[in-house]
């Protein structure tokens, strides 16, 4: 992880309302440039929406710095250049070939007018690699599976080369291979100086390869801390509901028992 001080994400007192309901209640943190912070928390506790609004997808009160320039002042394309969203429900209604979508990522890296150069097709071609997605290339992303579709969106995510990578559930449609494989994508990403913020449910997949962990629960932060710190039984009954013993192993791990009532 870098030692440098100055975050490179910056979210201070973030209120969402919608609808008459707190989604997001004052939420505040800091992700530092090489680390990668895991978002844990209930169905409905705001996850989401917190990286809606670090995206600038979202209006919201309070503020969001990256690279410390508030991300309202950001133009379309710099903000592409430096941050990549993958969102939980990937889709697309055109018909794009797998290598057309993915050459999507490149193009807040291109001129205007100008076409993808070998640079961008080399980038298409290691983020297919990554994701395993090679022999799919030249293939309809309209007739791939939802897992396929995932990796797809993870591979253009990946050839944008960007600093930040906000995921959203990037493993929801991944049999276990591909969780632990495209987990370590991004592990590798985190290890080369990109920083994460990803929602990831799993919380042992959350504990082994996230840095730190933030916990939302109604749309409140209720915890932020290293894993082994953070997913305590006290915890993962408050929040989830649910009785645990958690073994401080590397990796961590969670035995469940009865599931209680939130109410
Ligand atoms: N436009 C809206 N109007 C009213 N409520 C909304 C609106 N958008 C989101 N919500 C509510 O805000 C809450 C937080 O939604 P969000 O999608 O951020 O949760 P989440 O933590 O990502 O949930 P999940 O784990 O189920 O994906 C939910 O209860 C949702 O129903």
């Amino acid at each position: 992880m870098s030692t440098d001080t100055a975050p490179l994400l910056s979210v201070r007192d973030v209120t969402v309302e919608r609808g008459g309901k707190t989604i997001l209640d004052h939420v505040s943190f800091d992700v530092r440039a090489g680390e990668w912070l895991g978002v844990i928390g209930p169905n409905g506790s705001g996850k989401t929406t917190l990286l809606r609004v670090v995206s600038g997808a979202m209006d919201a009160c309070g503020s969001v710095d990256l690279k410390g320039r508030t991300i309202d002042t950001w133009g379309a394309r710099e903000r592409a250049q430096t941050l990549a969203f993958v969102q939980q429900s990937t889709g697309t209604a055109f018909d794009f070939t797998v290598r057309d979508l993915v050459l999507l990522g490149r193009a807040p890296h291109r001129g205007w007018l100008s076409s993808f150069s070998a640079s961008d097709r080399a980038a298409v071609d290691r983020a297919l690699a990554e994701v395993d997605l090679e022999g799919f290339a030249d293939r309809s992303i309209q007739s791939m599976s939802g897992g396929e579709v995932q990796r797809a969106f993870l591979a253009q995510a990946l050839a944008q080369d960007a600093d930040l990578l906000l995921l959203d559930e990037p493993t929801t449609h991944l049999d276990v291979h591909y969780q632990f494989r495209l987990l370590d994508a991004v592990r590798a990403q985190v290890n080369q100086g990109k920083t994460v913020l990803a929602v990831v449910h799993d919380l042992e997949s959350a504990a082994r390869y996230a840095d730190r962990l933030l916990v939302l629960s109604e749309g409140k932060r209720v915890a932020t801390g290293e894993p082994a710190s953070v997913l305590t039984p006290e915890c993962i009954r408050e929040v989830f509901g649910m009785e645990a013993t958690v073994r401080q192993d590397n990796p961590l791990r969670i035995d469940y028992s009865t599931p209680r009532s939130r109410g």
